[in-house]
């Protein structure tokens, strides 16, 4: 029987895009294990992997067991919370960094004047997203639920698919309506979705040319510089063609984030607070075997661009010397 859907097409916000669906299947079918072999998306669906979070974290059970320390929490004028690299912005001591504007801020915040300040939420406002590590600050019942996710089936997937160490998981906590903007991570991530319902947008890192990542050098790094909301087409014309899959995950469910695919993540719009944690996982020993895959190729280029600033120190050398590189010898 098909469930009754709990959210409408109205609360997801619109974009230029064609967007194909990314598949969900049964935790126990084997076609998972030949996506994640490919480094494919897929939505994981009723699993125990985060069962206990599906069954216990809601914004209530959450302001009483989440722990009395101070949280992370962004703030941010807009619905967009785009992340930005701290080491790599000008200050007093970061004489190497660039001039730049963050449009968020980072504080620490106690779980009962984050939910205070999202009760009391009116247009106006900073927007809010909970952004914490689970480690030594949490109470001991998300400790007690978070051993008890279903590891055997999280650390075999894992070490069948040669992930590396699992280096953090975050718990998200997200105001309705919150975006986080098209970016990639250079790390594997398996991304459960414990309450309410986020919308996830992901491309692949062949779009790479589509989505006009900021260089490397720049805070924004690895985040796309297209504005989703109101694409410069004049900028990046290349846009028009990104092909992108989605999928919107419900509580239980886990989506397969791959190594540097790109992803776009909302809470939808009226849903009401959002609750996720996520495990990334750092990349397994790789040996380069030809065809080279996309996602390698966009690890080197990331190499090229450190290594051509290393060496010009002025970020506007580096065009010219790869135009006079490859324009008419590589094209
Ligand atoms: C800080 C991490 C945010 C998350 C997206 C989201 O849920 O808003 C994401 O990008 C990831 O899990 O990689
Ligand atoms: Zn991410």
């Amino acid at each position: 029987m098909c469930e009754e859907k709990q959210w409408n097409s109205t609360q997801l916000r619109r974009y230029d895009l064609e967007l194909e669906q990314i598949p969900r299947l049964y935790y126990t079918d084997p076609k998972i294990d030949e996506l994640i072999s490919l480094n494919k998306p897929v939505v994981i669906t009723g699993s125990n992997i985060i069962k206990t979070a599906k069954a216990n974290w809601t914004p209530e059970y959450l302001e009483q067991n989440i722990g009395n320390a101070g949280h992370t929490v962004m703030l941010s004028k807009t619905h967009k919370f785009k992340y930005f690299d701290e080491s790599k912005v000008l200050n007093k001591n970061n004489p190497h960094g660039i001039e730049f504007t963050p449009p968020t801020r980072k504080t620490k915040m106690k779980i009962g004047e984050f939910m205070r300040k999202l009760r009391e939420w009116k247009p106006g406002n900073d927007r809010l997203y909970l952004q914490q590590p689970l480690n030594n600050t949490i109470g001991d019942l998300l400790v007690r639920d978070f051993i008890n996710f279903d590891w055997e089936y999280i650390n075999n997937k894992q070490s069948k698919h040669n992930w590396g160490p699992l280096t953090s998981n975050l718990i998200l906590i997200s105001q309705e309506g919150n975006v986080t903007p098209c970016h990639y991570d250079e790390q594997q991530n398996f991304f459960g979705q414990a309450y309410g319902y986020k919308r996830c947008i992901l491309f692949p890192p062949s779009d790479f040319e589509c989505l006009y990542p900021h260089p490397v050098y720049h805070p924004h790094d690895r985040q796309s510089m297209v504005d989703f909301d109101k694409p410069d087409y004049t900028r990046f014309p290349r846009f028009k063609f990104a092909k992108g899959y989605e999928t919107v995950v419900e509580p239980g469910d886990v989506l397969y984030i791959p190594i540097y695919w790109w992803h776009h993540i909302e809470s939808l719009m009226r849903g009401g607070p959002t609750i996720s944690v996520n495990f990334w996982y750092k990349v397994g020993p790789t040996s380069l075997e030809y065809p080279l895959k996309d996602h390698q190729k966009v690890s080197i280029t990331r190499n090229v661009e450190k290594m051509l600033l290393e060496v010009l120190q002025d970020p506007k050398e580096v065009g010219p010397l790869l135009r006079s590189m490859v324009l008419g010898r590589y094209t």
